[in-house]
């Protein structure tokens, strides 16, 4: 068999606790091939490591031949990825969403709008295709991120819980497409609570306990070993009943299930309820029901630990219910296949429409960024005026004096904004998906901080706008005026590799929004922005000197009030310095959150 997944004693350990134990899988071409368990099993981390998502403690693992440690990125190019949680694009309509993932997929250009159609079709989403993603039921969404899974001709399709909350309808369809994609000779894996999933669509299964393997085969060999029928007995006293027939030589296991439940595990069924009618006369004991069912996967797991699946794993009315018209698998040409052409441009052009789509969304937050700013200057900046001494600040223009102060800040406050993305990112569990994927790292980061600083060059340049509207002209001119755009770029460069680089520590986007809350009003009061360092007490001075904001507030200032003056250039070298040391910082905190 040519293995195209093969694990050795692949083990990860979470606080001394092994969730993946030794595990080992030899998954050969074209299989469809499940890993079943119950929760906590096991079944994501295993996946999260084959994905490339997390580095095993121990053991290794291989796709495609491709060590997926130290060949992650070759191994990232061979794969497709649908993982467990819904990575939502909020603002972004589901064809966006689909173009979105097909552009970081490098699907040519030529035949991204035909395979977009295709996958959206497949999973019968294409009536609500143009409506966002918010809107959109969980099995919805669901169904979006398996078309997303399904864009490229991955050689390998890992899927975790990939009907997961979908219709019967829909979980019909998903199965004929995976059947459809092996045809092809994609080797599929996927992980599942669903017995019958397992049972009816995977070649062969891996049965998993607390990280470790319980037993390997074909459905059917699984079920031939437990060579067992299950009689399952329902009376007011169960016990009574185990205790009669427990050590008996037709049962093979007898196990209470509940309050009024016994469960039987007999060689005959057909022989084993007379003894167990007989059984209950003898003793006297009252019998509501007697049923019982040829061996499952549930039947093998049982004999195997000792316990059950979990409850809701066995998907009831699968058999009862109408069978669509099997959509024939759209065929995946060697055109949709993954190919990289020019790959970086696609992929940074890709996300900056995503950020570009989503801001310009935000509405109400859109119109608040724009509204600040010009409230700091008219109705602040005016009242100050009449309160500040001219001799102390330097100017008797104070909207001039504060106006780089207003920039800086808008500045610092979009770039927490510009975090908020990775952390919903996170959250969703869409970075997963954007880490599986063929795309560099650099390209999320490049175009992220790109964006800022576009976002940073316009709001000054509005600001300007709105300065110029109330009588205030930089002093160094139209060159003046582009230099201090460069400032404002270099500054919202700066502050978004911060924050990112916070967001991407933080826990959770609570913590993330507790420390930017409690570090805005020292950042803020600690600057020249309102007063000039020379008129500040010592203590509050040596502050202001160790506060990067008073730098580029500075060198605004300088090309704002005063026009070009040698003092400008060491404040130039100050703020670039230290957006190299935020870059330095983001990149790593970066890097250290996409090698987990
Ligand atoms: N990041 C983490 N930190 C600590 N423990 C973790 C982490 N991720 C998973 N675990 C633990 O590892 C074990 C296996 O979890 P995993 O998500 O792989 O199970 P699963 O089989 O996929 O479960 P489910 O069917 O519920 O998705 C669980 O005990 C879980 O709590």
């Amino acid at each position: 068999m040519h293995e195209i997944i093969e694990t050795e004693g692949l083990t990860r350990v979470f606080r001394d606790r092994p969730a993946v134990d030794h595990l080992e899988l030899h998954i050969g071409a074209g299989e469809i091939y499940g890993l079943l368990g119950p929760n906590g099993a096991g079944k994501s981390t295993t996946i999260h490591m084959l994905t490339t998502l997390l580095t095993p403690t121990e053991g290794r693992a291989r796709v495609c031949g491709l060590d997926v440690v130290r060949q992650a990125a070759q191994v990232r190019r061979r794969l497709g990825y649908v993982s467990q949680e819904k990575g939502v694009r909020h603002r972004l309509t589901g064809r966006e969403s689909v173009e979105l993932e097909a552009d970081l997929n490098h699907v040519p250009r030529r035949s991204r709008a035909r395979r977009v159609e295709e996958v959206l079709d497949v999973v019968g989403m294409l009536p609500d295709a143009d409506r966002f993603v918010a809107e959109y039921s969980g099995g919805m969404q669901k169904r979006l991120d398996l078309a997303c899974g399904l864009l490229h001709l991955p050689d390998v399709l890992i899927l975790d819980e990939p009907t997961l909350g979908l219709d019967v309808q829909s979980r019909h369809r998903v199965w004929d497409h995976l059947r459809g994609l092996r045809a092809q000779g994609v080797t599929v894996l996927l992980a599942t609570n669903y017995l019958d999933e397992a049972d009816r669509l995977c070649d062969r299964i891996t049965i998993i306990d607390a990280g470790r393997e319980v037993v390997t085969g074909t459905p059917a060999e699984l079920k031939r070993g437990v060579a067992a029928d299950t009689v399952h007995v329902s009376s007011p006293a169960p016990d009574r009943l185990l205790a009669a027939v427990e050590g008996a030589p037709w049962v093979r296991q007898a196990t209470l299930t509940g309050r009024e439940h016994l469960r039987v595990r007999v060689d005959d069924a057909a022989k084993a309820v007379p003894e167990i009618m007989r059984a209950s006369l003898a003793h006297g004991i009252d019998l509501h029901g007697v049923t019982h069912t040829a061996p499952t996967l549930d039947d093998v797991f049982l004999l195997h630990t000792g316990r059950g699946l979990s409850p809701d794993s066995a998907v009831p009315d699968l058999d009862r219910a109408p069978r669509p018209s099997a959509p024939s698998p759209a065929p995946l040409d060697s055109d949709g296949a993954a190919r990289p052409s020019r790959p970086r441009t696609q992929e940074v052009l890709a996300l900056l429409r995503r950020w570009y789509l989503e801001v310009s969304r935000e509405r109400l937050s859109l119109a608040f960024t724009l509204l600040q700013p010009v409230i700091w200057l008219v109705f602040l900046g005016g009242a100050i005026a009449r309160a500040v001494d001219a001799r102390v600040v330097g100017t008797a223009d104070y909207i001039g004096f504060m106006l780089p102060g207003v920039i800086a800040f808008t500045i610092v406050s979009t770039g927490v904004s510009g975090a908020v993305p990775l952390l919903w990112d996170k959250e969703t569990g869409y970075l997963n998906k954007l880490m599986s994927m063929p795309i560099a790292r650099s390209s999320l980061l490049v175009s992220r901080l790109a964006f800022q600083m576009g976002l940073g060059v316009a709001q000054a340049a509005l600001i300007l706008l709105v300065a110029a509207a109330l009588g205030v002209r930089p002093a160094g001119g139209i060159a003046g005026g582009l230099v201090l755009l460069a400032v404002a770029a270099l500054l919202a460069m700066a502050f978004s590799a911060l924050f990112l680089a916070l967001a991407c520590r933080a826990p959770d986007h609570n913590t993330f929004f507790a420390i930017t809350g409690f570090a805005s009003l020292p950042l803020v009061f600690t600057t020249n922005a309102f007063v000039p360092v020379t008129a500040m007490p010592p203590w509050m001075s040596i502050t202001a000197h160790l506060n990067p904001l008073t730098y580029a507030i500075e060198a605004m200032r300088t090309l704002v009030v005063h026009g070009w003056r040698p003092s400008l250039y060491p404040q130039l070298l100050t703020l670039t310095a230290f957006t190299l040391t935020a870059l330095t910082l983001g990149t790593h905190e970066f890097r250290r959150l996409s090698r987990r």
